[in-house]
């Protein structure tokens, strides 16, 4: 892994203790991007060390400190796919793994929990802020070795946490016996391959039953898909935060998907509708997406998990505020203004 991370930095990450916990870090209302970005890493030592990962496969604080800074490391500084986004997706893991005790309540072993949470911080890692689709019509390497599979970034993403994995002094699993090392590569694999969104829609069906008729613990299945459903939640749990939040997430995706309709336009390809910047609606769009996917799903978590219902509150408020933006956004369009010249 051709990465690189300073001893030094290792070193003070072994010794952090610096932020004290914010006394709201354990609530479904805390925004972890106001984290600041520096101090990350001592939050993703503290959220491992409080879910007790550390004690129960007796983790080395060196190794593991330095796994985190190589996956840190290994997100690039694009709008959206960073570091912020994994350090968040890991956040809400963590809000679940505490909030419905997914392993006191035996919907997850110690093992699958912390799976969750490491698949979680690496799902994105080296994500180029493209999407799969890009990937074939632009014949990326990546493309090329994993189109025929599918889910090109997502097969990625598992390839460079196993390389981190395996790179000197970064291999935090290796106290693990050989059966529960296989089973958690095993668990962290599908549930990276899980938050491909179209993925998603393949299980959504069978995620609708289980949340309906319930979950039946000893149905690997249903483990299956639970775990399934906790990571897409997860990668969408910027939108279970308030309007101000939402409404600045939505500037960091736009600026990624604009800047891969830029592309598209050089390589003489027609960008879809939502890549391009003079075409995309995005109120419009983003009310598509809450009302048929982001509030679809995290309906099947409240059902399963009453805790979370108020989440669903949260997302229809922001449903208003982007129906009462599509109001300013059409009349601005009438001005000639674009969408992302609103939205900025
Ligand atoms: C769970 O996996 C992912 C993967 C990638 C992304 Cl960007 C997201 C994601 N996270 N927040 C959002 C928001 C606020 N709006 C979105 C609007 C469209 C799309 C989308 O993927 N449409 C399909 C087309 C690209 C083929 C994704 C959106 N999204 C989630
Ligand atoms: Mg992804």
């Amino acid at each position: 892994y051709h990465m690189h991370v300073s001893e030094q930095n290792v070193a003070d990450l072994v010794l952090c203790d610096s932020p004290h916990i914010h006394p709201d870090f354990g609530l479904f209302s805390f925004t972890p991007r106001k984290i600041i970005f520096n101090e990350t890493p001592c939050y993703v030592l503290k959220m491992f060390e409080d879910l007790g990962f550390v004690n129960e496969f007796m983790i080395k604080r060196e190794v593991l400190a330095r796994f985190i800074l190589y996956v840190k490391k290994g997100y690039r500084d694009v709008p959206y796919h960073n570091w912020m986004h994994a350090f968040s997706v890991a956040h809400f893991a963590y809000l679940c793994l505490k909030n419905f005790q997914l392993v006191e309540n035996k919907y997850f072993s110690n093992l699958e929990a912390m799976a969750y949470f490491i698949a979680c911080l690496c799902h994105d890692i080296d994500h180029r802020g493209t999407t799969n689709s890009f990937q074939q019509q632009s014949n990326s390497v990546l493309a090329s070795l994993y189109s025929s599979e599918g889910s090109v970034m997502e097969r990625h993403h598992v390839s460079q946490t196993l390389c981190i994995l395996n790179t000197e002094g970064c291999n935090f699993l290796e106290s693990l016996n050989h059966e529960d090392y296989s089973r958690c590569l095993d668990l962290i694999n599908h549930m990276i391959l899980a938050t491909d969104l179209a993925s998603h829609y393949k299980i959504h069906n069978k995620q609708l039953i289980m949340a309906t008729e319930g979950y039946h613990p000893k149905d690997p299945e249903h483990r299956y898909i639970l775990a399934c459903l906790l990571m897409t939640c997860a990668d969408l749990s910027d939108q279970t935060k308030d309007w101000i939040e939402t409404k600045r997430v939505a500037q960091l995706i736009y600026a990624e998907f604009f800047a891969q309709g830029d592309l598209e336009k050089k390589m003489g390809k027609e960008p879809a509708n939502m890549m391009d910047r003079e075409k995309a609606s995005i109120p419009d769009h983003q009310l598509v997406f809450l009302k048929d996917c982001v509030i679809c799903i995290f309906k099947l978590l409240a059902n399963m998990f009453p805790k979370s219902k108020v989440m669903i509150e949260t997302i229809k408020r922001n449903i208003l505020c982007w129906e009462a933006a599509k109001i300013i956004f059409d009349k601005k369009a009438l001005e000639g203004k674009t969408s992302y010249e609103v939205l900025s």
